[in-house]
């Protein structure tokens, strides 16, 4: 049964800089799981630097990230490595090899990191896909399909290898409305089917509304958080003016012009 208050992941006093440029410092959070966190905050304050450090791809000036009562930058890599098995990532870029069918894709992480027989990875790579409704697509290449349907691609490899936590960095940019939208059901059923915790970036927010359930606010200015909670709470009750202005100017619902502007997913 799974406990909604276990705390998968715990930020503490986290500092990120680049060279001498702090950009973001007294960053802390707890990852509970079963939810979908949202890292919110206007262009450039340090979103995508966040998710990177905690995913392993950049060492924190000061602070920790606790993982399972592990300090995660304080392991040697081969522990890190270990720990990262439980992660799923889609990035922003999160592009497909374009040499490589999207089964391929799929494939490439279970060839890497298991010993599972051809035969039990094409099975595999069968069912991530048909999570994401993609299974029909399994031997097209990644130009014969929509941003949509790469963006799903994407999300079948980030689950191959059955991960606990899923980071996904603006997994709706460049889609619009409607697919977007499709994205936001799928992340959902990822959450309440495979039991996943997710990390979310996002500028969206009438996605992230519909989907984060918790979150934090980072600030570009003063380089710290300034509030934490889900995206619902802060746009009803925040007054914070930095806050207001995030959620107000971008707390429109897609109009019935946008929701007609269809695209094939
Ligand atoms: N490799 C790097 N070297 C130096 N500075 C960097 C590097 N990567 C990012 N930055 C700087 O760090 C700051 C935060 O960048 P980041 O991409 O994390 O912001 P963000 O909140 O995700 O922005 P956006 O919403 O526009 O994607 C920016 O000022 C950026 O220029």
């Amino acid at each position: 049964m799974m406990s909604a208050q276990e705390t998968l992941i715990s930020v503490r006093n986290l500092q990120l800089s680049f060279g001498p440029k702090i950009i973001q410092q007294e960053v802390s959070f707890d990852l509970k799981r079963g939810s979908i966190f949202a890292v919110m905050g206007g262009s450039g304050c340090g979103k995508s630097t966040l998710l990177r450090s905690i995913v392993g791809l950049l060492r924190p000036t000061a602070g920790q990230i606790m993982v399972g009562g592990e300090d995660y930058w304080a392991q040697p890599d081969d522990r890190r490595t270990a720990i990262n098995r439980r992660y799923g990532v889609l990035f922003q870029g999160g592009a497909l090899w374009s040499s490589m069918t999207v089964g391929e894709n799929v494939a490439l992480p279970l060839e890497m990191f298991t010993s599972l027989t051809p035969d039990e990875i094409t099975e595999l790579v069968r069912l991530k896909l048909g999570l994401v409704g993609m299974e029909h697509a399994i031997d097209l290449f990644p130009y014969e399909i929509s941003g949509g349907m790469c963006k799903r691609a994407g999300l079948a490899r980030a689950i191959a290898l059955e991960p606990d936590i899923l980071f996904f960095d603006e997994p709706s940019a460049g889609l619009d409305p409607i697919t977007s939208a499709r994205l936001d059901d799928l992340i959902l059923s990822l959450r309440d089917g495979l039991g996943a915790t997710i990390v979310i970036v996002s500028h969206e927010l009438p996605s992230l509304l519909t989907i984060a359930d918790d979150g934090i606010f980072l600030d570009a200015k003063t380089h710290r958080p300034i509030t934490h909670g889900s995206p619902r709470a802060l746009l009803d009750n925040c007054t914070i003016p930095e806050v207001t202005a995030f959620m107000h100017r971008s707390a429109t619902i897609p109009s019935q012009t946008e929701q007609k502007a269809e695209q094939h997913v």
